[in-house]
């Protein structure tokens, strides 16, 4: 099936290990309301099959494996991703400009069909204490920035950022440089493990260009309501 391109900027993020959940979700969400990202779990768990079950039903996929090796092997990851055809696919910053830069060059075979390829620069779920223990110095935002520079050097098509962040990107990057961001939380929803949060609204406001959002939805009582008044929030 061709893939229904949405309106809506929400990716749901299907963290589940339980097949049968994931299917009962899945059941009720309609490719025009949202796109799909597979992560670890579930890619580990199903494997490529779970990919193309979706793309089946028309989902557009973030494949979320957040590579990060040396430059041959990411470059050879990034490709088999481009061979599942999915639209999004990302690496971590922090593994550096040659392996994003091979990353980069390992797709310019798939032309007009290759994945976005996006870089994470620090997870959500840090602060900069945190990046003090692993030895960054300053804070999460100035290293966000430092990343996000050397992500568009490379020529990818954006970052994984928190959208408290997204202000200081916008400003510095191109107009057409993708700023993806999870650590979403509709107001009063549960933080979980995540630092750097903002609402649909203010995220989109700030400069997202797309969310990712699972928890609120995925573990909410129903799903599709939670998925239908985030849309309605952003005006889709
Ligand atoms: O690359 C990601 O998607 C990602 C990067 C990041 O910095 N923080 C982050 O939370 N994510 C992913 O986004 C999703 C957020 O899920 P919730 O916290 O349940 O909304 C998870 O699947 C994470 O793996």
């Amino acid at each position: 099936m061709t893939p229904t391109t949405p309106l809506s900027p929400v990716i749901i993020a299907l963290d589940f290990a339980v097949r049968a959940e994931l299917d009962a979700l899945v059941d009720q969400l309609d490719p025009s309301q949202c796109r799909l990202k597979v992560g670890k779990e579930l890619f580990t768990l199903y494997g490529p099959e779970v990919v193309k079950s979706l793309q089946q039903r028309g989902f557009e996929i973030f494949l979320d494996l957040k590579f990060h090796d040396i430059p041959n092997t990411t470059a050879a990851a990034v490709a088999a991703a481009a061979e599942l055809g999915v639209w999004m696919v990302n690496v971590h910053a922090s593994g550096g400009a040659k392996m994003m830069s091979a990353a980069k060059s390992a797709l310019l075979v798939y032309g007009k069909d290759a994945p976005l390829l996006i870089a994470v620069t620090v997870l959500t779920s840090m602060h900069s204490d945190d990046l003090a223990a692993i030895g960054v110095a300053g804070n999460a935002q100035s290293q966000v920035a430092r990343l996000a520079a050397l992500t568009a050097d490379c020529g990818l098509d954006g970052v994984v950022c928190s959208a408290q962040e997204t202000p200081i990107l916008r400003a510095q990057s191109s107009d057409d440089f993708l700023l993806v961001t999870p650590g979403i939380r509709p107001a009063g929803s549960d933080l979980g493990d995540q630092q750097r949060v903002a609402t649909p609204l203010e995220a989109m406001t700030m400069g997202s260009n797309y969310l990712v959002i699972g928890r609120p939805v995925t573990r909410s009582a129903d799903p599709l309501a939670a998925l239908k008044i985030i849309n309605q929030s952003l005006g889709y």
